[in-house]
C-alpha cells in the first residue's frame, strides 16, 4: 500500500477553474490546507511557503518521471503567485507576468499535462504515456472533467477512449465530443490485456462479486461465464479505480478486473491473467486540444466529423456517404447519437417555429482535410446537411498491435479463448 501515498489524486468535481490550481513548474498540483479557511492575504501567502515546500519534497519522491501529488482530503485548492526574489523589500508583491507565463502549453511530451480519465493504473493512463511519452499524466475522476481541465489550462491534452474492438463505443465521449470546443489531433489504438485481481490470499471460490469498469466487464463477460465465477457484476468508474477500492477497503470477497501495474500500485495479487473474451481486445482512445493541428498529405490522415439535418426522410445520409464513396475516400467508422430535442429557432417566422434534431452521425474517414477530395466532399456535405462539424483532422496511428505476445495480423482473426491470451 505504499505506493498508493505516492500516486496521483484525480482531479475531481470538486477541482475549481484555472485560477484556483495551484502550479509549480507545469504540473498541476492540488494541495490539502486542512480545512482552513485562509482570513487574509499575508495568511494565504504563508499558506503557500508552506505548501511549496510540501509540494518540493513530494516531487523529490515521484517515481516513473512523474510528479507526486498530495491528495486533497477536502479538496482545497490554491494558486501559487509566483513571488520575485529581485524586487527589493517588497517581497510579497506577486512578480509581473512574462512570455513564458502566457504559454503554458509546453509542446514537449515529457512537459506535457495529459488528462486522462481514472487513477494510475488505468489503461487511460497508459494510453496517455503511448501518445505522449514521458508526459505528465493528469488522473481526472470524469470524463467530462478531463474535457474541462484541458479547457481550463489546467491540462494541455485529454486523452480518452472512443471506441473499444470487443466492447463497441464509448457513447459519453462522442456526446462530450459535441458539448465541449476541443479539436482531435490524434489517435492512439492500445492493446488492453485484463486481468482478475484480489487480495493475498483470496481464492476464486471466496470470491462473490466482481467490479469494473462497464466496459472492462463486457469485454470479459464471456471468460468470467467460462471460469465458473458464482459472482456479480458491478460497474465501478474505472479498472484500476475499482482494485484500489478493493485494497482500501480490504474486501476479501470482490475481485477487480484490471491492469497488472494496478495490481502492483495496489498490493493485490493476479488470480487469473489474460482474461479477455479476445486475445486482440484493442481501445482506440482520441487525444483533444484546445487547438488543431495543421492537417498534412505527407502521412496516413483521418478526419473526423459530425453532422445532422433537422428534415426527416431526405436520405440525407446517403447522399453524404455517397459524397465519400464517389471520391474514393474510405470511411473507418460512422456511429448515430440520439440528440436531445432542441429548439431551433427558424430565422423566416420571427423566432417562433421550433424544429428537432433526430440523431447525430458522426464519421471517422481515411483523408486528410488538406486533400482537395475531402474539400469537396465537405462542401458538398454542407449542402445535405443543416450542421457540420469538423472534429479533427489528424495523424492515423500505424503502430503495429501487439495483444500479450500474439501480434493482431487481421481484424477478422477469429476470436481466441482466453486461455491463449
Ligand atoms: O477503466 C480504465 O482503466 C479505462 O482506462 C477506461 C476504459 C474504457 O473506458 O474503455 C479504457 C480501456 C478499456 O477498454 C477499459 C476501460
Amino acid at each position: 500500500m505504499a505506493a498508493m501515498s505516492l500516486v496521483k489524486a484525480p482531479i475531481g468535481q470538486g477541482f475549481r477553474p484555472a485560477g484556483n490550481n495551484t502550479r509549480r513548474g507545469g504540473a498541476v498540483v492540488r494541495c490539502s490546507l486542512q480545512g482552513a479557511v485562509v482570513a487574509s492575504r499575508t495568511e494565504w501567502l504563508a499558506s503557500c511557503a508552506v505548501l511549496s515546500s510540501k509540494v518540493a519534497a513530494l516531487v523529490s519522491h515521484s517515481t516513473n518521471g512523474h510528479v507526486a501529488v498530495a491528495a486533497a482530503a477536502n479538496g482545497a485548492l490554491l494558486d501559487l503567485v509566483p513571488v520575485s526574489s529581485t524586487n527589493g523589500g517588497a517581497r510579497n508583491l506577486p512578480a509581473p507576468l512574462r512570455i513564458a507565463d502566457l504559454c503554458p502549453a509546453p509542446m514537449h511530451g515529457s512537459e506535457l499535462r495529459v488528462a486522462y480519465q481514472g487513477v494510475p493504473g488505468a489503461y487511460s493512463e497508459k494510453a496517455a504515456g503511448k501518445a505522449y511519452q514521458g508526459c505528465n499524466a493528469v488522473p481526472c475522476d470524469q470524463f467530462d472533467v478531463a474535457f474541462q481541465a484541458v479547457e481550463n489550462w489546467i491540462a494541455d491534452r485529454a486523452v480518452l477512449p472512443v471506441e473499444n474492438s470487443l466492447g463497441g463505443s464509448i457513447h459519453r465521449n462522442y456526446d462530450l465530443l459535441l458539448r465541449h470546443r476541443l479539436h482531435i489531433v490524434g489517435e492512439v489504438q492500445l492493446p488492453v490485456h485484463h486481468c482478475l485481481l484480489a487480495l493475498p490470499g483470496v481464492r476464486k471460490e471466496d470470491i462473490t462479486r466482481v467490479i469494473s469498469h462497464p466496459q472492462a466487464l463486457a469485454q470479459c463477460e464471456h471468460t468470467l461465464t467460462r471460469m465458473g465465477l458464482n459472482a456479480a457484476r458491478e460497474a465501478f468508474d474505472d479498472t484500476a479505480g475499482a482494485a484500489e477500492y478493493i485494497a482500501a477497503n480490504g474486501l476479501r470477497d470482490t475481485a477487480a478486473i484490471a491492469s497488472s501495474r494496478a495490481a502492483e500500485l495496489y498490493g493485490m495479487e493476479v488470480l487469473a491473467d489474460g482474461i479477455q473474451d479476445d486475445c486482440g481486445n484493442v481501445t482506440r482512445f482520441v487525444m483533444l486540444a484546445r487547438e488543431p493541428i495543421v492537417p498534412r498529405m505527407d502521412r496516413p490522415f483521418k478526419t473526423s466529423i459530425v453532422f445532422a439535418h433537422d428534415k426527416a426522410g431526405t436520405s440525407m445520409l446517403f447522399k453524404v456517404l455517397s459524397a465519400f464513396a464517389f471520391r474514393d475516400i474510405s470511411l473507418t467508422k460512422i456511429e448515430s447519437r440520439p440528440y436531445r430535442p432542441i429548439r431551433l429557432v427558424d430565422d423566416a417566422s420571427s423566432g417562433t417555429a421550433t424544429k428537432t434534431f433526430d440523431y447525430m452521425f458522426y464519421v471517422d474517414f481515411q483523408a486528410s482535410l488538406a486533400d482537395p477530395r475531402v474539400q469537396n466532399a465537405l462542401a458538398e456535405v454542407q449542402e445535405f446537411t443543416s450542421f457540420l462539424r469538423v472534429l479533427g483532422s489528424y495523424p492515423m496511428d500505424m503502430t503495429p498491435m501487439t495483444a500479450g505476445s500474439s501480434t493482431i495480423i487481421s481484424s477478422n482473426s477469429s476470436p481466441a479463448p482466453s486461455s491463449s491470451c
